[in-house]
């Protein structure tokens, strides 16, 4: 075949797809309606994943499965805004590592409004005012973000989904690595930098500023000023990257929560969800002996796997906690339900966060 007589197929095939594609989203249109009369989710995370397992599942490739997850995204994107127009909350401002997680979960369809705090996003989801937030929970090398995991113990949101996002830092600036002699950046991207920034910048002063973003902005007004942040907000300030992936750690990964009103279904297939807690042992912390091996008895007997536990300070009086925990499993799940009526027979506070997709 010559080259016209394969664009002409191509050609095609396109025409096919977008009809195929116009149908799909019709489809979604219809559902969206049926959602709408029984007061349904419009954003279903655990038929999302389940959408994309299958249809990896059926790759037969040259197709790459991360190219197929990203056009299944706008996909699922522009079927979310045919069913209803959503307005996601991320921590802003724009072009942040949240904003980009944020995209990556809900596509290129849907309405994002950047908060400066993520106590205004729970305030915005409370209220109505967003569908959902998106909300940073922890970085793979620095640690949880404490205010997020603070701000559960109050609210009556719910974890729906959860994203991982792998993080590159980049220097951003103006002016070459020769003249740069102040670094603004957020705490936490500063400190995943540390190594290379005392070997290629060690005179350069580093300021803490509110976002990444915050910090590229900053660094396009003030000459011999550069930022840590990445790609998007480099593009979306228009300020030259200096040296890319300066992060220390190779595998820098940010693991972000998606939260929302009501709490999403199970997820098709056993160990296919993760739930989160949030678990107080009041007095019998340190008064009791092996209470904290008691609180977590009743998962291990089960076979529930314990991925994660956390501890905060209560702020109620001193060396009072709060242990936050994420487990596999739905909280609908038979075994579940019996680890948590043991849990609440011994513990003061037992409060589900959330259950949402493993995957992502
Ligand atoms: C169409 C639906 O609504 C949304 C769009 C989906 C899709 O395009 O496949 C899947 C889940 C929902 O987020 C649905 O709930 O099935």
């Amino acid at each position: 075949m010559d080259l016209n007589a394969i664009r002409e197929k191509i050609d095609a095939l396109d025409r096919e797809m977008v009809a195929v594609l116009n149908e799909r989203l019709k489809l979604a249109a219809e559902i969206g309606k049926l959602k709408r009369s029984q007061g349904g989710q419009i954003y279903v995370a655990e038929r999302e994943e389940a959408v994309l397992r299958k249809v990896i599942e059926q790759n037969q490739g040259p197709i790459k499965n991360e190219a197929l997850r990203a056009i299944y995204r706008e996909i699922m994107s522009a079927a979310i805004a045919l069913e209803k127009p959503l307005l996601i909350a991320y921590l802003g401002p724009e072009a942040t590592n949240t904003h980009q997680a944020a995209m990556k979960k809900f596509g290129a369809s849907v309405d994002y409004h950047a908060m400066a705090t993520i106590s205004d996003i729970f305030t915005a989801v409370e209220k109505g005012e967003s569908d959902y937030g998106v909300i940073p929970i922890e970085n793979s090398t620095e640690g949880s973000v404490r205010d997020a995991l603070d701000l559960f113990v109050e609210s009556d949101l719910k974890i729906v989904a959860q994203i991982y996002l792998e993080i590159s830092h980049h220097l951003i600036s103006n002016s070459p690595l020769e003249a740069i002699e102040r670094v603004y950046s957020k705490d936490q991207a500063l400190a995943q930098c540390r190594h290379w920034l005392q070997r290629h910048l060690p005179h350069a002063q580093l300021i803490e500023a509110s976002s990444t973003a915050r910090a590229v902005q900053i660094a396009k007004e003030e000459p011999g000023a550069a930022a840590v942040a990445g790609e998007l907000a480099a593009t979306a300030h228009g300020v030259p990257i200096v040296a890319k992936n300066i992060q220390d750690k190779a595998d820098n990964t940010t693991r972000f929560f998606v939260v929302g009103r009501k709490p999403s279904g199970r997820s098709t297939g056993d160990g296919k969800d993760m739930t989160s807690f949030v678990i107080s042992l009041g007095d019998q912390a340190s008064a009791n002996p092996g209470a904290l091996l008691k609180m977590l008895m009743p998962m291990a007997e089960r076979g529930i796997n314990l991925s994660k536990i956390e501890s905060r300070p209560s702020k109620k009086r001193p060396w009072d906690y709060y242990f936050f925990v994420d487990v596999t499993g739905h909280f609908e799940d038979p075994k579940m339900k019996e680890a948590l009526a043991d849990l609440q027979r011994f513990c003061p506070l037992v409060k589900w966060l959330g259950s949402y997709p493993a995957m992502s």
